[in-house]
């Protein structure tokens, strides 16, 4: 018995109504082992005084479950969310605001690259299209979202053919909405000609904002479309939103795999679980319906496998696909019954089996 083997088993635990654990919430301050006794601290933002009598007593008894540890001592620090004047979350602490304000919404997923340019934006929006579709045709109803994250180059508003700036109500950003799906994105709070110079800290505040400021409501699934890369800023978003899982958006390049593997490890030190590898603009589909692989093949099957997770499949590189993103309606809208439609449904099915 020593720390480490304590640290593991408190990665079973869940934060109370979330899928995710409170290693990976940060709540876990100290961990200490000696004479049979567990010591465990934890600081807790909740506003809820139920949280920490319940974690208290699920660190307890599974602790007391392992081998060795014949007591335990766990001490709760407990403080309320501050909101400064004006109603902005001040905190990037995965317990407060933004936990708060998401609530209602079931699952939220990531859609990452590890560079630039591979069509993540693109993805992301055509995977909520097919969540929409998917969840409606299940049970006839869908209450799909997508948040644009990507506040350097936000595309998503344009790809969704929306350009209206939300209401606000109260303290609340209204999401807008289009193909059924809820959107808030940086795109539509600041003007095309406005240089967005943000800083890391100013990337933070705005995530915080519209997790914990967007009056989301109750959602099936949250598509949070992240920024390009794998750096900082990329990694405390990740640390911020409740997310269950992430797909990596690859390309067919051999050499996509080393920089797939930067974004999952970044999702591996905040312990969000890896959902799959999807590969963009894998082949060209000649008139003799021929695949031409004219950026080479096998990216995204080999980085799946080294990233030790599903390989979801490949997205064609397709005229229609740029088409839709240019004109507001993406592939999966325009054309639901192609290809390309086919493909991000499976996915999304996919993906929709292991969140359940
Ligand atoms: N499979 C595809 N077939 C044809 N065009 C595509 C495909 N995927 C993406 N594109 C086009 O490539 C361009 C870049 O896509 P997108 O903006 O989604 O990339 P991104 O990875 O999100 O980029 P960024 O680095 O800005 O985040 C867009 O014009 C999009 O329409």
């Amino acid at each position: 018995m020593n720390t480490d083997t304590i640290n593991e088993a408190l990665k079973s635990i869940k934060y109370p109504g979330f899928s995710r654990d409170i290693v990976s919430f940060g709540l876990i301050k100290g961990v200490d082992f000696a004479d049979g006794v567990a010591t465990v601290s934890m600081a807790i933002t909740t506003a809820d005084p139920r949280v920490p009598t319940q974690l208290k007593a699920d660190v307890e008894n599974t602790l007391l479950a392992l081998d060795g540890v014949d007591n335990t001592e766990v001490r709760v620090t407990v403080s309320t969310p501050k909101t400064p004047p004006g109603g902005s979350p001040s905190s990037g602490n995965v317990t407060g605001p933004a936990q708060q304000a998401m609530k209602g919404v079931k699952h939220i997923i990531a859609v990452a690259s590890g560079k630039g340019g591979v069509g993540k934006s693109t993805f992301a929006v055509n995977l909520a299209c097919a969540f929409e579709k998917l969840l409606r045709s299940e049970s006839g109803d869908a209450r799909v979202g997508i948040m644009d994250c990507d506040i350097y180059g936000p595309s998503v508003p344009m790809m969704m053919g929306v350009s209206s700036r939300p209401e606000v109500n109260g303290e609340s950003l209204v999401p807008v909405e289009n193909f059924g799906i809820k959107m808030m994105s940086m795109g539509l709070l600041i003007d095309e000609s406005t240089p967005v110079v943000w800083r890391g800290p100013m990337v933070m505040k705005t995530i915080q904002q519209f997790a914990a400021n967007v009056a989301w409501g109750d959602l099936d699934v949250l598509v949070v479309d992240l920024p390009p890369g794998t750096g900082d800023a990329q990694l405390s978003l990740v640390q911020t939103l409740p997310l269950d899982g992430a797909v990596i958006v690859t390309t067919p390049q051999l050499v996509a795999v080393s920089v797939a593997r930067r974004g999952a490890t970044m999702f591996e030190k905040v312990n969000v679980p890896l959902l799959g590898v999807a590969e963009n603009m894998s082949y060209l589909l000649g008139k003799d319906g021929e695949q031409q692989y004219i950026f080479g093949q096998g990216g995204g099957e080999h980085t799946a496998e080294a990233l030790e997770t599903s390989f979801l499949g490949q997205i064609p590189l397709d005229p229609v696909i740029r088409e839709g993103g240019d004109r507001g309606i993406p592939a999966m809208i325009s054309y639901p019954e192609g290809n390309v439609a086919q493909s991000f449904t499976k996915m999304a099915e996919s993906v929709m089996a292991k969140l359940k």
